[in-house]
């Protein structure tokens, strides 16, 4: 194996506060403070840091180390606008910015190149994020009641926000929960155009002329409100796979839901952890020729998770859920859902046990226990594994 160490613009003797500071000091020539220009509300520097952050064997490519030790301050160097001025105005986590990919490309074409964990954990990284990232602007656009298969009636939310065009989704059960940006008055609008949004209280009829019901709308219910922040699984949700246990998780969620007759389940579309389907599908082709699940995202040039919960926290203050008991066993999920601000509080985590361990049905397959295994012993997932692997 070469030595690529001489090679990397090193983050090895920064802490992450180092490289937050950095970032964010007002006295170097490219903060948030003086007028350099952002990206998403960042530095342009801070989107740097970010996408190394993400993806630290960027660090490898001689273009990235070019551009990024380039500084627009200094004589002669590079003008980093140069660079940035190609980079997707949507936030990274959502849609990897052009300049990532890119340079990701060249890092997989460099003869030297060589693999390596990431130097940042995944928690490290999310926590980073967490801290730094600004909620998105969410509006709802419209809902409607949905009778489901198993009797129970949901109310569908569709967002919209200001970082990707992602139609971004709420199954909210209770009728006393409701959106902020869905209820406030829009100009020019009629009663029909509120009811046909899904801007009304109670339930809609055939005739119905008024958005209001004539009776008092029920009363907002106290109390900590079952959540479940779920990722987009084409394969788990839709296609029966067996490889995660994506699908029965929704469904065990929204099982748990109709029995509290309240809750809500915040339904990102971040399709493969955020790398998206395509590429999920050949992370799944180098999982069967042996690499576990965080292997695979790293050999395909991404990080071993690249969402972004901040979507999930504005929905939720949007729908007013700000206590909330969080089924996940994830606890980077915790972590980033409350928030730079601590705009919602997660005040209890209710374990995703798989059905068939608690011997209520669900299923086994041997990659699935693989999958499991992984987000245990890689990722740090608070499931208890005993002796099943
Ligand atoms: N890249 C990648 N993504 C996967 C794989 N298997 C499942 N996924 C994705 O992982 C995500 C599952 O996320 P969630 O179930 O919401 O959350 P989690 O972080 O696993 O934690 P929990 O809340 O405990 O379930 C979905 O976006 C799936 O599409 C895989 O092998 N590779």
């Amino acid at each position: 194996m070469k030595n690529t160490h001489n090679r990397r613009f090193s983050l090895d003797s920064l802490t992450i506060e180092d490289v937050i500071d950095w970032s964010l000091d007002s006295s170097s020539p490219c903060s948030s403070n003086d007028g350099c220009p952002t990206v998403n509300g960042h530095s342009k520097r801070l989107s740097l840091v970010m996408d190394l952050m993400r993806n630290p064997d960027l660090a490898l490519s001689p273009a990235y180390m070019q551009q990024s030790m380039a500084d627009p301050a200094t004589p002669g160097g590079t003008n980093g606008d140069n660079m940035l001025s190609s980079m997707s105005m949507v936030s990274p986590p959502f849609t990897p910015s052009e300049s990532t990919v890119n340079l990701a490309a060249e890092v997989q074409h460099d003869p030297e190149f060589v693999l390596s964990e990431p130097r940042l954990s995944v928690s490290e990284v999310q926590r980073v994020q967490s801290q730094l990232e600004e909620l998105p602007r969410v509006v709802c656009e419209s809902r409607a009641r949905i009778p489901t298969t198993s009797g129970t009636e949901m109310f569908l939310h569709v967002y919209s926000n200001n970082v990707d065009n992602k139609e971004h989704l709420a199954i909210v059960y209770g009728e006393d929960i409701h959106s902020k940006s869905l209820f406030e008055a829009r100009p020019g609008e009629t009663e029909q155009d509120r009811m046909t949004r899904g801007a009304y209280t109670g339930r809609l009829y055939p005739g119905r002329t008024s958005s209001v019901e004539p009776k008092q709308p029920l009363p907002a219910k106290s109390g900590e409100t079952l959540v479940r922040i779920h990722s987009e699984c084409y394969t788990g949700e839709t296609a029966w796979s067996a490889r995660c246990d994506c699908g029965e998780q929704l469904d065990e969620a929204a099982r748990l839901m109709a029995l509290e007759g309240r809750g809500c389940i915040v339904y990102l579309r971040q399709e493969g952890r955020g790398i998206g389907l395509g590429e999920k599908l050949k992370a799944y082709n180098l999982q069967d020729l042996g690499a576990d699940t965080v292997q695979a995202n790293l050999m395909l040039r991404h990080p071993a998770d690249a969402r972004s919960f901040a979507m999930a926290t504005a929905i939720l203050v949007d729908l007013g859920l700000v206590n909330i008991r969080l089924l996940t066993n994830n606890p980077d999920k915790i972590a980033a859902v409350e928030g730079k601000n601590n705009e919602v509080h997660v005040t209890q985590r209710v374990p995703m046990v798989p059905l068939s361990w608690q011997k209520k049905g669900g299923f086994s397959s041997k990659e699935v226990d693989k999958y499991l295994e992984t987000k245990v012993n890689r990722m740090g997932h608070l499931l208890d594994l005993g002796d099943r692997m």
